[in-house]
């Protein structure tokens, strides 16, 4: 669907008409037209590639889009899965036919790294129908279920891979739901450390819609990362949190320089018409000034992301829309309202063999009668809603010198016809100086100036009506155009902007943020009120008109919670966990001063919050580590939870895992609850070190093992660890059963159903409590919690694999 428009329930419900408010009855998709007249005439206006091209580029447009993945995770997982997928999948699709018809088997991207991006075209319900293929598709749906793959628009990809995330970079992802990006931005931080290690950095995934941001949590959780947090803020108005060197740091009234980021990606809300291809009720919704109503926030969002940014780091604004008012216009209007202070950068070496187009200079706009339109000043009146025509000059294009002199064509155009894509559209910005008052209130200076001329001009050349006048007018505004250029470019290309510049910290002095002049400051939402404090924002012109109550969230706050102090430190004395693994980052959602489950994040998330105390709205952060067990003899009150295991495993106390060999896994794989005379002396020796009604860790190290005579169906690099339960004559998984089935089908090559046998016995077992044949098993589901499941969706138990 268009992105801005709200979801449809199943078979796409009935569309509006637009003009008499009467539903239009229902069309499936074939049906519906894949054409669209002012689509068309509108984009052959722009000339976004050549008249002869553009047939190719209008029916690439309607062709379905093949199916996309990416292969997520850990860089050794992600390596055993493209592993399985090339020994396994590929050939066997490559030998397969349907109908006569051979299969064309699924194929890596050629510019996504590591061949971990990959496309097919087997269309789905040819997918899901053919018995043959059902194998490849339910693959892809336990796959994409436990989070080791994520089906995703090919071009969708492109922009975290463009925003060169490092492991130390303080990354916040602007408008993140659902997610997919966020999860390519979370695995280039943890790309870049020793497997074990926790980066420095952290990756802020917000939000401002709180549903979708619950949908975030589902997405994230399947990563593993403690170095995440999800927020929920309008992005243009995302808070200031400072560096906490005043008085009150952590209650929001803290002062010091404000944290910025390395690193911001701003996927802004669009119009969509970049997906026709996916979205065919693109075609009947279509208009032009869709994107009228959407350059003004897109607009804010990324000037505040202009804000946000440290001075020499890095953003990418993208949107899957190809309309330039969404997309140049935002861009150059930005860059001109900062003045030099961001610039766009040169990327095209980077991702060679991604095929792509510059950025245009110019372009026209389309009013809802139809006509097209190269100023505002030959607009009329009740050509365009009021709501528009405030922003209208930010719909066109600054004009050719200036558009030039920001190097508008470092911005990347995506089409359909390029490599059979969705479209895209891709700008990557620097922040070469920082954004000061002082730079501000000069623009502000010249903004006003500017317009007093033009308005001035434009006076005169009405009321003479002729065309002498008017040649002066455009001369005038194109000398000044071409003197800010000038200045511009001087300053952009040096990287030492001639211009007096300040440190944020300076500013802030130096212009003394009195009281009295903070309480003429206009009052933003409740929760980001803090923000009207911010100096950096006196000046900006897009502080929001109506105050916006933000209810307070659904859930608990998080709480850190003591390591060395009540049921925390029991805890961590019974599975051994000493210093090594970061004590402060301990955390939980207090319900009446006990906790179900305790969380677990980096020293840089918990330094994140705690600087920015209740400014920042939290939906949800770090990796359940603990969950409150339900076994009333087990050793200790709270058990392992599968998605922390990797977390943990590196400070449990050694004899809680487990290593064996791969027969032993099997047993552990193939058998509910195997006993513990199935498997193998070394391995019983092991567990008997064991407290009794515990969890464990049974542990498989393909390397360590690469002699043994029984070897893993495929070849496996990635260490296995998985959570158990041993009891007094058993053992039992504790993971959810398609991570299990998952994992079962990439170690065993088959599949098992554990279903009905498994749920049985869970249903005969509230407690854990010996069985007839002297096995016992874990009540799962009163290990779950609640409100975290609800909000995700689904277990959040994880995969294993380990660096
Ligand atoms: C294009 S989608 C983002 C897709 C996402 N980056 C991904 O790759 O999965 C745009 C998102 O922006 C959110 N959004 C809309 N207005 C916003 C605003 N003012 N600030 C922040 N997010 C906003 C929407 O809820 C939506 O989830």
């Amino acid at each position: 669907m268009g992105r801005m428009g709200k979801r449809k329930g199943k078979g796409g419900g009935k569309a509006k008409n637009h003009v008499s408010g009467e539903r239009a009855a229902y069309r499936s998709f074939d049906e519906l037209r894949r054409d669209n007249e002012s689509f068309r005439k509108y984009y052959q206006a722009q000339k976004l590639v050549d008249a002869d091209e553009f047939p190719a580029f209008m029916e690439a447009m309607r062709t379905v889009l093949p199916t996309n993945f990416r292969i997520t995770g850990s860089r050794q997982q992600a390596v055993d899965i493209r592993e399985q997928i090339m020994t396994e999948f590929v050939p066997y699709l490559r030998s397969i036919s349907i109908e006569g018809v051979d299969v064309e088997p699924p194929h890596p991207l050629a510019w996504y790294p590591h061949n971990f991006g990959w496309q097919f075209t087997i269309p789905r319900i040819a997918l899901k129908k053919s018995a043959a293929l059902g194998k490849f598709h339910s693959f892809l749906v336990t796959e994409t279920e436990v989070g080791n793959i994520s089906r995703q628009e090919a071009v969708s990809m492109v922009p975290p891979l463009l925003l060169d995330v490092q492991p130390q970079h303080l990354v916040l992802d602007m408008c993140a739901a659902p997610g997919s990006k966020t999860a390519q931005l979370v695995e280039a931080l943890h790309a870049g450390v020793a497997p074990g290690e926790t980066p420095r950095g952290l990756v802020v995934a917000n939000d401002a819609d709180y549903k979708r941001a619950c949908m975030l949590v589902h997405q994230v959780n399947r990563l593993n990362s403690p170095n995440i947090v999800v927020t929920n803020h309008s992005g243009e108005r995302f808070p200031n949190i400072y560096d906490g060197a005043g008085a009150g740091a952590g209650t929001g009234g803290g002062r010091g320089a404000a944290v910025q980021f390395d690193r911001i990606l701003c996927d802004v809300p669009c119009s969509g018409d970049g997906t026709t291809r996916k979205n065919v009720r693109v075609w009947e919704k279509w208009r032009a000034d869709d994107a009228h109503s959407l350059n003004p926030i897109q607009t804010k969002i990324l000037q505040r992301a202009a804000y946000l940014l440290k001075t020499g780091g890095r953003m990418v604004y993208s949107t899957c829309s190809l309309n330039p008012i969404e997309n140049e216009a935002v861009v150059a209007h930005v860059l001109s309202h900062f003045e030099g202070a961001l610039r766009l950068v040169d990327v095209s070496a980077e991702l060679p063999e991604l095929r792509r187009r510059p950025g245009l200079a110019t372009w026209k706009v389309m009013t809802r009668d139809g006509e097209l339109h190269e100023t505002p000043a030959s607009i009329a009146t009740n050509a365009m809603p009021r709501s528009h025509r405030r922003y209208v000059d930010a719909f066109f294009p600054l004009d050719r010198a200036r558009m030039d002199a920001l190097h508008i064509e470092r911005c990347m155009r995506i089409y359909s016809h390029l490599q059979n894509t969705g479209g895209f559209f891709v700008a990557v910005l620097e922040k070469v100086a920082p954004i000061s008052v002082n730079e501000k209130k000069k623009a502000a200076e010249r903004a006003e100036r500017l317009q007093r001329e033009y308005d001035e001009l434009d006076l005169e050349r009405k009321r003479e009506q002729g065309a002498a006048a008017e040649a002066e007018a455009e001369a005038v505004s194109a000398a000044e155009a071409v003197a800010v250029a000038v200045a511009a470019a001087e300053d952009a290309e040096s990287g030492a902007p001639k211009r007096q510049i300040e440190t944020e910290a300076e500013t802030e002095e130096e212009t003394g943020a009195t009281a009295a002049s903070e309480a003429k400051r206009p009052k933003v939402d409740s929760a980001d009120n803090n923000n009207s404090n911010d100096d950096d924002e006196r000046m900006a012109p897009y502080l929001p008109d109506e105050p916006r109550e933000d209810p307070a969230l659904p859930e608990n706050p998080f709480v850190f919670l003591d390591a060395d102090a009540g049921e925390l430190k029991n805890i961590l004395a019974f599975y051994g966990i000493g210093p090594s693994m970061s004590r402060r980052g301990f955390l939980s959602r207090m319900e009446n001063s006990t906790y179900r489950s305790v969380y677990h994040v980096s020293d840089s998330v918990r330094r994140l919050m705690e600087l920015a105390g209740q400014r920042l709205r939290v939906v949800n952060t770090g990796i359940r580590v603990f969950n409150r067990n339900c076994v009333k003899d087990a050793g200790c009150a709270y058990r392992l939870v599968c998605e922390g295991v990797p977390q943990l495993l590196p400070h449990l106390a050694p004899h809680f895992v487990v290593d064996v060999p791969f027969a032993d896994l099997r047993v552990v794989l193939e058998q509910i609850n195997p006993l513990l005379e199935s498997l193998s002396a070394p391995t019983r020796e092991r567990i008997a070190a064991v407290p009794m009604s515990s969890s464990i860790i049974v542990r498989y190290d393909p390397a360590a093992h690469a002699a043994d005579a029984e070897q893993p169906f495929t070849r496996l690099t990635a260490v296995l660890a998985l959570p158990c339960w041993r009891g007094h004559a058993s053992i039992s998984v504790h993971m959810d059963k398609n991570q299990l089935g998952s994992l079962i089908h990439r170690v065993l090559g088959h599949t098992i159903d554990r279903s009905s046998e498994g749920r049985l016995k869970l249903a005969n077992n509230t407690r854990s409590a010996p069985q007839d044949d002297g096995t016992e098993t874990q009540d799962q589901e009163l290990d779950q919690e609640p409100d975290r499941e609800q909000m995700q969706g689904q277990d959040q138990d994880q995969s294993m694999g380990q660096e």
